[in-house]
């Protein structure tokens, strides 16, 4: 089976938790899956930013990216926080190789049209995996950062989300996995949704149930399921552990986001 497993930046903040998803994605190559890496890194970009004295701006959970941030957003993303996850899954014995989307142009980016604009934020516009099937074929885990080069050659930052389904979509990938700082998704009463069908989704939008981070993840979960993976599944880090299991058990950690 193919997994793309996509780590927040939230979720590689706790080295226990950062160990348990080593951890875990090591387990489900030994288990004879192929396993792709996308991570994210939001808080720790925003820890830097602040660092420099610049305050983060999100509008409908993206980050407003001028060329600085956009800069350190590539020193961020692209090295610490892709080598801290490179290192992690070394510890258990699992080859990885860090890229970004440049890199072998696996991922090419445009410009994100938004009203307002929101600067150096991109979107996906076109994916070769040949290097992700190289990186495979040695056993080893490509581990991917959310920015991808321009067919202008500027640089784009791209959220972590997006560039987890559009790994998925591009691999052919069977399962995209969110691992993530929440327990799953809430509903109106405050509970953790099992299942989540993509008609559910406009209405826990309007009504403001769903909002900051979550809506670009619910956007990245209904891009992939309509892109032909077939299952999504937005798991807390906590419960990393039970990678393996999703594949044969029933596993009730999480909401599992399904067409209908
Ligand atoms: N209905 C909801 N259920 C769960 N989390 C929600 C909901 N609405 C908004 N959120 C927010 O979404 C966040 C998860 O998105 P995000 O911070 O982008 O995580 P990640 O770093 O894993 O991508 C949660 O921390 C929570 O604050
Ligand atoms: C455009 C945009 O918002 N990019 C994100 C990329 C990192 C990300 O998505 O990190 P998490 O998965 O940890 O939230 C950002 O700058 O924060």
């Amino acid at each position: 089976m193919k997994f793309v497993v996509k780590l927040g930046g939230a979720a590689l903040e706790d080295p226990k938790l950062l160990h348990a998803c080593g951890r875990a994605i090591a387990d489900l190559v030994k288990d004879g899956n192929q396993v792709a890496v996308v991570h994210g890194g939001g808080v720790q970009l925003t820890r830097t930013l602040a660092a420099m004295g610049k305050k983060s701006e999100f509008i409908s959970g993206l980050r407003v990216t001028d060329a600085e941030t956009r800069d350190a957003a590539l020193m961020v993303l692209a090295g610490r926080v892709n080598k801290s996850l490179v290192a992690a899954l070394g510890k258990h014995g699992q080859d990885a190789v860090g890229l970004a989307g440049g890199d072998g142009n696996v991922f090419r980016a445009r410009k994100k049209k938004t009203n307002p604009d929101l600067g150096f934020v991109g979107e996906i516009a076109q994916s070769n995996p040949r290097y992700l099937e190289a990186i495979w074929a040695m056993g080893a885990v490509p581990v991917i950062s959310s920015i991808a080069l321009g067919f202008d050659g500027e640089y784009y930052n791209i959220n972590a989300d997006e560039m987890a389904s559009a790994c998925a979509i591009a691999t052919k990938a069977d399962t995209l996995v969110f691992l993530t700082d929440v327990p799953g998704v809430k509903g109106a009463d405050g509970q953790v949704m099992r299942w989540l069908t993509l008609a559910q989704i406009p209405a826990l939008e309007k009504q403001s149930i769903v909002s900051g981070g979550m809506l670009p993840k619910l956007n990245a979960c209904k891009a992939a399921l309509l892109g032909g993976v077939k299952r999504v599944r937005i798991l807390p880090a906590e419960s990393a552990a039970v990678l393996p299991d999703l594949i044969s058990t029933r596993v009730n950690d999480g909401t599992e986001v399904m067409v209908a």
